[in-house]
């Protein structure tokens, strides 16, 4: 049996630039991401991505500004959890992004991402979310530097997806 775990992603964009935070403790240490992290019992999704959003960089952003855009789903050899991460995209926030505990945030052009210090999939993925397609994709980890396999696939909606999903 597989243990599901629900994750947030958020990323901020502004003009021809991303927001990306580069993680100083836990889990995807000394990579640069998105915002976002486990989903506690009783919040909601959208909830816990502003919450995480605000706690790692400072920023405020309102629920209804949150665009699902992907459903991606991470597992590790040996691991009996799947993380299953929900990713969104905004322009519209409130303040200044600023370094906290866990992340240093800093804008980078789309265009001159970190790649070779991302996550292994950001480099499959973000190519779609550039394009502002909304997908599902699926990666299975040996460690959390090799990728045995994967798949991707561009969706229709996201509510359908789920919908039929049944979450
Ligand atoms: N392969 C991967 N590619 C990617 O782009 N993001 C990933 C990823 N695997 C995990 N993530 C994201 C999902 C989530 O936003 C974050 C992991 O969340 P964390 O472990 O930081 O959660 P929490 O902030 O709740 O943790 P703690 O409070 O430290 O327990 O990393």
């Amino acid at each position: 049996m597989v243990l599901r775990k629900v994750y947030t992603l958020v990323f901020v964009r502004k003009e021809n630039q991303i927001l990306l935070g580069y993680k100083k403790r836990g889990f995807g240490m000394n990579k640069w991401n998105g915002f976002g992290g486990k989903v506690e019992p009783n919040e909601s999704i959208l909830d816990a991505a502003i919450r995480e959003l605000n706690e790692e960089c400072g920023l405020t952003v309102e629920t209804t500004d949150l665009k699902n855009l992907a459903h991606l789903e991470f597992t590790f050899t040996g691991e009996p959890v799947m993380m299953d991460c929900r990713v969104f995209s905004t322009n519209i926030f409130n303040g200044t992004p600023i370094e906290t505990e866990e992340m240093l945030p800093r804008w980078f052009q789309i265009d001159q991402l970190p790649f070779d210090n991302m996550w292994p999939d950001d480099r499959i993925w973000f190519p779609y979310m550039f394009k502002n397609k909304l997908f599902y994709g699926k990666f299975n980890f040996n460690g959390v530097d090799t990728i045995l396999n994967y798949k991707i696939r561009e969706l229709e909606s996201m509510e359908e997806y789920y919908n039929e999903k049944g979450d």
